[in-house]
């Protein structure tokens, strides 16, 4: 039997700038987990300060039981020592090498089949033929494989890439998400992953944290976060754009305050301040017999590429509410273009609770 092998990443830090404040805690364990968040509150920091390129004011850090920053303990490891992989937006590559003596930079010293690594990598990553290119002579999406080929050669303990696909074109970008999703899978190893892109997210990676304003506010499953949100933030950054504030009216009973409707609800807690449901689960009624549906005034259509979004307000009531949005087919919108109101079901399995 193998030698099991330790793949935890422990992070517990704090960092204060003038206007902000990073205070987080996590642990992964050999996982791809997501840093899903707003612009500025402190994703890249996070990834920064785990290579060693930030230092924290204080707090641990620690690799595979190896402590590459403990502030009591006055460690702090150089990052050419952390065996860490940071990847951003911008590639990095050095403009004077050739595609090969980039790779070549990143293996390390004391292998004597530099060259079979070296090779190995270019191979596998589709480069070949184009070794004695300088970047300026590659692609945007080859200086990306050419980038995550270096950082791989290095062996790094712990993968990490900051909005790797930025720059991308769509097309391209689908392509390198396609390879990065088989590199993971050989790598096996902790990796962070920052993205914007929610769907990116949910197809790349198994784990969540959902950041807001230098907070970690939730850590669970792909699926948990993106069915069951449980904070605003995590709501808003799965995508859901139709959220009310909420007061409890009783056990199955909230009060959508933006709306103003009573919606029944499996289960309400105390605390509960909000509540959501994604465009993708509302869905249209011919009339409001069933339980939880409403007539809504169509205020306007927006055409997608592929499909329509109704924006929409409750129809009965004589005050202006908050709007709410759906998204509809083609097909779906045939049936409904000439309306000026539609009747909308908001099943209750589908209703997000939000305590935060
Ligand atoms: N050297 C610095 N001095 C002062 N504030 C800083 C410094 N570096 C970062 N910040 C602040 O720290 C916060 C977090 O920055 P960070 O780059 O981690 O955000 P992010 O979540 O990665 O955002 P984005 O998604 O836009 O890249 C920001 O509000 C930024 O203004």
């Amino acid at each position: 039997m193998g030698k099991e092998v330790i793949k935890i990443l422990y992070v517990n830090i704090k960092k204060e700038f003038d206007n902000f404040k990073l205070d987080i805690e996590f642990e992964t364990n050999g996982e791809t987990m997501a840093l899903l968040g707003a612009s500025g509150c402190g994703k890249s920091m996070t990834l920064k300060c785990i290579a060693g390129i930030e230092k924290p004011d204080e707090g641990e850090i620690i690799l595979n039981n190896r402590i590459l920053f403990n502030s009591k303990k006055k460690i702090n490891l150089l990052p050419q020592k952390r065996k860490v992989g940071l990847l951003f937006q911008s590639y990095a590559l050095f403009p004077n090498m050739t595609l090969r003596e980039n790779i070549a930079i990143a293996v390390p010293k004391d292998r004597n089949n530099k060259n079979e690594i070296i090779n190995e990598k270019i191979e596998a990553f589709s480069l070949k033929g184009l070794e004695n290119n300088y970047p300026h002579q590659l692609s945007g999406g080859q200086q990306q494989r050419v980038a995550l080929a270096r950082m791989l050669v290095n062996e790094p303990e712990i993968l990490m890439l900051d909005e790797p696909f930025s720059a991308l074109d769509e097309h391209l970008r689908w392509r390198m998400e396609q390879e990065i999703i088989s590199i993971l899978r050989t790598y096996g190893g902790n990796t962070l992953y920052v993205s914007h892109n929610k769907d990116e997210v949910f197809r790349i990676c198994e784990k969540v944290a959902v950041f807001n304003k230098g907070k970690i506010e939730e850590i669970n499953s792909r699926e948990e976060i993106f069915n069951r949100p449980t904070t605003y933030a995590a709501a808003v950054l799965t995508g859901c754009k139709n959220i009310s504030k909420a007061k409890k009216i009783s056990e199955n009973k909230v009060y959508a305050v933006d709306l103003g409707l009573e919606l029944n609800c499996n289960e309400v807690d105390d605390d509960v301040k909000f509540v959501g449901i994604y465009t993708e689960h509302l869905k249209v009624s011919e009339d409001n017999k069933e339980d939880n549906t409403f007539e809504f005034n169509i205020l306007n259509v927006i055409d997608n590429l592929f499909s329509h979004t109704l924006v929409l307000s409750p129809r009965i009531k004589d005050y202006e509410t908050q709007k709410i949005y759906m998204e509809v087919s083609e097909s779906q919108f045939k049936g409904i273009e000439n309306k000026k109101s539609i009747y909308l079901h908001f099943n209750k399995k589908n209703l997000l609770l939000l305590n935060k």
